[in-house]
């Protein structure tokens, strides 16, 4: 790879719109996601995460804006890219094995019909003992517990050949043991100079990100943790008053119950009432 590739954002999107039909789940945004290290995608339900999510992997296409993925289009880097959905549309009872899964890892790089090689084979037997579901291997998809096709799918991930991997909410609802292999992943990915893209709830998780994306129907802040990750910007995107001090960074004003009204904070995008949505 040349330098400029290496330095070539993830990602850079500029008055992305993204939409379902008639729902627009993201307003206009304007971001740029670094070409290394963890970067963490925060915000309320409904907020767009895994909306942006399926934007960068190329499974959504834009709806209005620009957005570049590897400096391409998103449904041409796609193969860069590795994603780990938080549940994948497998019908129940699928007849399929945890070692089928991962195999499909490969596809992108072999194609469908073509037979899996002892190089890709190698691959998904590493992918699969570092997630530690080799002993599952046989067993049938539909009959592993939550955690277990959890670590199956990034299993998958892994064993795509990528510079990228997005993470759907990849920490939740795990045991203390699947959450550090898949915590170790994420440093390892990093390490080894790819880019890690997550969605998360969890504020610490954000904190230790590189990078933070906050969402509210829109892209409201996009850079370091501690400047996006602000009592300001937590107030504008989870509403005024909702977090408790200990929830947050900087205690800048303990009495934030009484603080002034949110039009007062000024925010940055007026449009972001008008598309959170509550299930
Ligand atoms: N396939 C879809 N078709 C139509 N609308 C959708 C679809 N997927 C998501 N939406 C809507 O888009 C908006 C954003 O959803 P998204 O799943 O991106 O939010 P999220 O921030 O990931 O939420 P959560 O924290 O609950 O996982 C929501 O209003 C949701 O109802």
């Amino acid at each position: 790879m040349t330098a400029s590739a290496i330095d070539t954002p993830l990602a850079e999107a500029s008055g992305l719109v993204l939409a379902y039909g008639n729902h627009v789940a993201m307003t206009p945004s304007d971001f740029t996601i670094p070409a290394h290290g963890v970067t963490a995608i925060i915000g309320p339900n409904g907020s767009g995460k895994s909306t942006l999510l399926n934007s960068l992997a190329g499974v959504l296409q834009p709806r209005s804006g620009s957005l570049k993925v590897l400096g391409k289009p998103a449904s041409e880097a796609y193969r860069q890219v590795a994603y780990v959905m938080q549940s994948m549309a497998l019908p129940e009872g699928t007849p399929i094995t945890v070692k089928e899964v991962v195999a499909m890892g490969r596809y992108p790089t072999r194609g469908w019909f073509r037979p899996l090689t002892k190089s890709d084979r190698r691959r998904i037997a590493w992918a699969m003992d570092l997630l530690d579901v080799a002993d599952l291997a046989r067993r049938h998809l539909g009959e592993l517990s939550g955690g277990q096709r959890q670590r199956v799918y990034v299993a998958q991930g892994l064993a795509q050949d990528h510079v990228a991997v997005l993470l759907d909410e990849p920490l939740t609802g795990l045991d203390l043991v699947s959450a550090k292999t898949i915590d170790d992943i994420i440093h390892s990915e990093r390490e080894r100079g790819h880019s890690v893209v997550l969605t998360t709830h969890d504020l610490d998780e954000a904190r230790a990100a590189d990078h933070v994306i906050l969402m509210n129907g829109h892209v409201l802040a996009s850079g370091p943790p501690e400047q996006v990750l602000s009592r300001r910007n937590l107030e504008l995107a989870y509403g005024l008053g909702s977090l408790h001090d200990s929830d947050l960074v900087f205690i800048d004003d303990p009495e934030h119950g009484d603080g002034p009204a949110v039009d007062a904070l000024n925010p940055p995008n007026p449009s972001r009432h008008n598309h959170r949505h509550h299930h």
